[in-house]
C-alpha cells in the first residue's frame, strides 16, 4: 500500500530499512570479530581506539580491563547484537579500512537507490541515522554496487553524535543540527521502538515492513507501513506551519 508523506527531509535507518540485516550480520560482523584482537594490541594507543576502550571499561565497570578482556566483551556484545557505541566505533575503524581495501561492499535493496536518487533530484534533503558509527555509514554509502551514494546525503548521525535511537531526545538533537522542522522530517526505520521515539519528537514516521527482515516492524505497526521504498510517496510541497 502506498504511503504519502509531506516532508522536505528524510532520515534513513540502514539495517533492515535501506539494507539487508543479513549482510551486516553475516559479512560485516564476522569481518570485525576477526580483527578486534589485532586492533586492540597493535593500535591500543591511537586516540580513537583509546576513547572506545575507555567507554568499554566504563560499561563493564572495570577500569583496568586489558585488551583480552575488552576483546571478550566486544565478542559477547556482537553475539547479542548489542548496539553499544564503543563496539560500533571500533567496528567503524575496521570496516572503513575493509571498504577502502576492497574487502567489503555495501548492500542496498534494489528498490532503494532509484528512489533516493529521485527524491534527491527533486530537492529532498536526505540524512542517515544508524547505530553504525558515522565512519561506518560513510564507508557503507561510499562503496555500493550502485556507486558512491555519499553525494546524496546531507548529513550522518550515530549514537555518539545524536544519542540512542530509542530516545526522543536524539531526534530533537538531529532536528537542531539539520534545522528542518520536526513536522517536515520523515524517519524511515524497521524498528517500532525507534519510530515511537521519533514520533514523540514530532517527526513523521514510516515503518519498513520488508518480509525478509528478521526484526522488521509488523504490517500491523502503529506507524504508516511500507514494504519497500517504492511504496513511499514523498510530497515535497511545504506543509503549512512547518517552516
Ligand atoms: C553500515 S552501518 C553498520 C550497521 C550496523 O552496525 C548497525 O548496527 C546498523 O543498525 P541500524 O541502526 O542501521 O539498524
Ligand atoms: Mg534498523
Amino acid at each position: 500500500m502506498t504511503q504519502r508523506f509531506r516532508a522536505t527531509a528524510v532520515v534513513l535507518d540502514i539495517e533492515g530499512t535501506t539494507s539487508a540485516t543479513r549482510h551486516v550480520t553475516d559479512v560485516l560482523y564476522p569481518y570485525s570479530r576477526r580483527r578486534f584482537a589485532r586492533l586492540l594490541t597493535e593500535r591500543w594507543d591511537e586516540p580513537e581506539v583509546r576513547a572506545a576502550v575507555e567507554q568499554v571499561r566504563e560499561l563493564l565497570d572495570e577500569p583496568e580491563a586489558d585488551a583480552r578482556r575488552v576483546e571478550r566483551a566486544l565478542g559477547a556484545w556482537l553475539d547479542e547484537d548489542r548496539k553499544v557505541t564503543p563496539l560500533k566505533s571500533l567496528q567503524g575503524i575496521i570496516w572503513a579500512e575493509g571498504f577502502a581495501r576492497g574487502d567489503l561492499t555495501a548492500h542496498f535493496y534494489p528498490d532503494v537507490v532509484p528512489v533516493l536518487r529521485r527524491w534527491h533530484a527533486r530537492g529532498a534533503r536526505l540524512y542517515v541515522y544508524s547505530s553504525g558509527s558515522v565512519s561506518a555509514q560513510r564507508s557503507w554509502f561510499g562503496h555500493t554496487p550502485q556507486g558512491d551514494l555519499r553525494p546524496l546525503v546531507s548529513g550522518f548521525f550515530d549514537t555518539r553524535t545524536a544519542g540512542p535511537k530509542t530516545a526522543s531526545a536524539s531526534y530533537r538533537a538531529i532536528t537542531a543540527a539539520t534545522g528542518v522542522p520536526p513536522a517536515a522530517t520523515l524517519f524511515l526505520s524497521d524498528r517500532a521502538s525507534e519510530l515511537d521515539a521519533a514520533r514523540e519528537a514530532g517527526w513523521l514516521t514510516g515503518a519498513l515492513t520488508r518480509p525478509e527482515e528478521p526484526h522488521g516492524a509488523s504490517d500491523r505497526t502503529a506507524h504508516p507501513a511500507a514494504r519497500s521504498f517504492t511504496d513511499i510517496d514523498l510530497d515535497l510541497e511545504l506543509a503549512e506551519g512547518t517552516v
